[in-house]
């Protein structure tokens, strides 16, 4: 059994450099964060859960097992995903001879983690640095919400939205001008079959957690979120159960887990890393060379992204976290307020070219 301790963890966590290289990280301890299977059973949803948005900055004690230990595995992590804004030339040195496209995630990305689903606000200075970044590169938002809800956040019209896991593809009517093609109207919706079905659950999710205090089910369009965060944890088991119980009526809907979150999905082969392609490929960019995608998020779903790139050997991967999470991203920057600080550099050192 693990023991609890009392040493304060490092916040925020050591930035710096290769010291973490000759480190091990705690093996048990990521393995913890890692759940790859997307169907798994309720008590793992809500470790995994629970592993995903810690309440505060320090991992869960009872899966450490010294402070010395959690130390290194934040030193060995950074090691591994180093910050964007610390090597950030070495982000640019890869763009050489590149045009970079930038592909942002929302909650938790651009918007700080709040309790309230629709108070997830951008603020004006992170949308000014969207709206900057986006004269210079095509950027889209690839996010789980439903695509008329992130843009009734972001609300700039000249970049892409990705609604509902990528399910939901929109883009700007006008091309732009770091468009390689001459571009349509983008619009893509591999799911639209699913939409009876995920209204049909959206109500009896709703009906069947109403009597579950601060539970909240968001229609997605092409999916649904079953909020856990203002549940009591004590009540999380039962809360998952019933959405188990629901969704064993619906074969062709898969569930994954979130931040406090699980969502539910059709079982398509589709997810935001295979949005990011079709974006890729619509910009004009299908198999080529010169072009390097950074991807920005902070989630579980993300991952599905920052593996393609890893995969392809292609683009930058950027995961936002405070704390070591098991990924496919390259670096990290801790949170929202990080990510503006690094559109900043992109287009100050754009301008300067
Ligand atoms: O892909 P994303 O844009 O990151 O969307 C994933 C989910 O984000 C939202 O939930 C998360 O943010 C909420 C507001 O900060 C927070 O209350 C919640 O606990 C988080 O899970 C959104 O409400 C979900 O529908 C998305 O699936």
């Amino acid at each position: 059994m693990a023991q609890n301790s009392s040493k304060p963890l490092p916040y925020p966590p050591p930035r710096s450099g290769n010291a973490g290289a000759s480190f091990q990280i705690h093996k048990r301890y990521l393995a913890h964060l890692d759940v790859s299977s997307n169907i798994v059973k309720a008590n793992a949803w809500i470790e995994s859960m629970k592993a995903s948005s810690p309440t505060n900055t320090r991992p869960s004690s009872a899966i450490i097992s010294s402070p010395a230990i959690v130390d290194e595995a934040h030193i060995a992590w950074i090691g591994k995903h180093p910050s964007a804004l610390d090597q950030f030339e070495e982000i640019i040195g890869a763009s050489k001879g590149k045009q970079i496209v930038m592909f942002l995630d929302y909650d938790g990305t651009l918007s700080p983690i709040v309790d309230d689903p629709d108070r997830a606000f951008m603020s004006d200075t992170m949308r000014a640095a969207v709206r900057d970044v986006a004269s210079y590169f095509p950027t889209s938002i690839i996010s789980g919400r439903c695509r008329d809800k992130v843009y009734s956040f972001v609300r700039l019209a000249e970049l892409y939205y990705a609604g509902s896991h990528g399910m939901d593809i929109k883009g700007p009517v006008k091309g732009t001008k770091n468009t390689k093609s001459k571009t349509k109207a983008v619009l893509f919706q591999p799911a639209s079959e699913f939409l009876p079905m995920i209204n049909e659950v959206f109500n009896l999710l709703l009906e069947k957690t109403k009597s579950t205090p601060g539970a909240k089910v968001e229609n997605n369009k092409f999916c649904v979120s079953v909020h856990f965060r203002c549940v009591d944890e004590k009540k999380w088991s039962s809360l998952a159960e019933e959405v188990r119980s629901v969704l064993k009526e619906y074969p062709k809907l898969r569930i994954t887990q979130g931040r406090k979150v699980l969502e539910i999905r059709p079982t398509i082969k589709w997810d935001k890393g295979k949005a990011l392609e079709f974006l890729l490929e619509s910009l004009g960019f299908a198999d080529c060379e010169h072009v390097l995608p950074v991807y920005i998020g902070d989630d579980r779903t993300d991952e599905d992204a920052f593996k393609v790139l890893r995969d392809k050997g292609q683009g930058i991967g950027i995961l936002v976290s405070k704390f070591p999470k098991d990924t496919s991203a390259s670096y990290s920057l801790q949170e929202p307020t990080e990510v503006m600080d690094f559109l900043h550099r992109l287009v100050d050192w754009k301008r300067k070219l």
